[in-house]
């Protein structure tokens, strides 16, 4: 996927993205993270097509995506987005159905057996057949990344898909994505809140900063107090903690 000088502004408001270019290589995992309000979630939605910039293109294979079909785009990119409360009445099965409409034409000829395989790669075939307001945030939150990885797209699109997970549900989820994104090889593109996270599982990064994006590469180049203080406007400090390597941390000012 390639962004190429994107600008997004809601309405003639100011622009929340400013001229963002970015090569996503198929095949790795990219977060994307900078501060609150950074314009994060508004640049998933425009590679998502759920908003349409302003000005640039978004390609993919040199296709524009607003000029593919609803369907093939859904072929090609799956998004699970940060508020989801879609579909709640129905049972986990028929949510990953729904995701699996790409291939069909009729829910009611996607059997079971077709979508099982999915239920299983984020570890929900136990609950099945149980509705979705009987199952936990992080058990939802894994079922929705089943029905999106049920549309078997190229580019699996996540906004902070471990926010109201507690610690071991966030290292159960992170496993899952690193796995699946071993044996599926889906290119990943996420936001995730917790920056040592993204640090850890990404192949590159992303900063955005007011809606542009400041830096790009691997990991270990933003290693950096100044960068990573001048990002998020706080005192960040960053220490090796034995056997886990660097970590980052802020520090208050007083
Ligand atoms: N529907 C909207 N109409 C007008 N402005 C909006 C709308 N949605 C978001 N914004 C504004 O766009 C800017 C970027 O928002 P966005 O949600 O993309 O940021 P973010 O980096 O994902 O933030 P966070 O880390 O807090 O989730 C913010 O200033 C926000 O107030």
């Amino acid at each position: 996927m390639k962004l190429d000088n994107v600008s997004f502004s809601f309405q003639s408001a100011h622009p929340i993205i400013q001229n963002v270019s970015a090569d996503i290589q198929p095949g790795s995992i990219l977060s994307i993270v900078g501060p609150n309000g950074a314009g994060k979630s508004t640049l998933l939605k425009l590679m998502a097509h759920q908003l349409k910039p302003t000005s640039g293109k978004i390609k993919i294979d040199d296709r524009s995506i607003d000029q593919m079909s609803n369907l093939q785009r859904a072929s090609e990119i799956a998004v699970v987005n940060q508020q989801n409360n879609l579909y709640e009445d129905m049972r986990v099965i028929d949510v990953v159905k729904m995701g699996r409409l790409v291939k069909h034409h009729l829910l009611s000829t996607i059997e079971d057996k077709e979508v099982l395989p999915f239920l299983e790669m984020t570890n929900v075939s136990d609950y099945a057949y149980r509705g979705m307001l009987q199952l936990s945030g992080g058990q939802r939150q894994r079922v929705w990344i089943a029905a999106a990885l049920a549309q078997e797209p190229y580019y699996l699109l996540l906004d902070e898909p471990t926010t109201y997970l507690d610690i071991r549900y966030q290292s159960e989820l992170m496993a899952i994505i690193r796995n699946l994104h071993q044996t599926q090889k889906i290119t990943i593109v996420m936001i995730l809140h917790d920056i040592n996270q993204a640090f850890k599982i990404s192949d590159r990064l992303l900063f955005i900063k007011n809606g542009r994006l400041i830096a790009s590469g691997k990991p270990i180049q933003f290693y950096d107090e100044q960068l990573l203080s001048r990002v998020f406007q706080t005192s960040i400090h960053i220490v090796k903690i034995p056997g886990y390597g660097p970590y980052i941390i802020e520090l208050p000012s007083n």
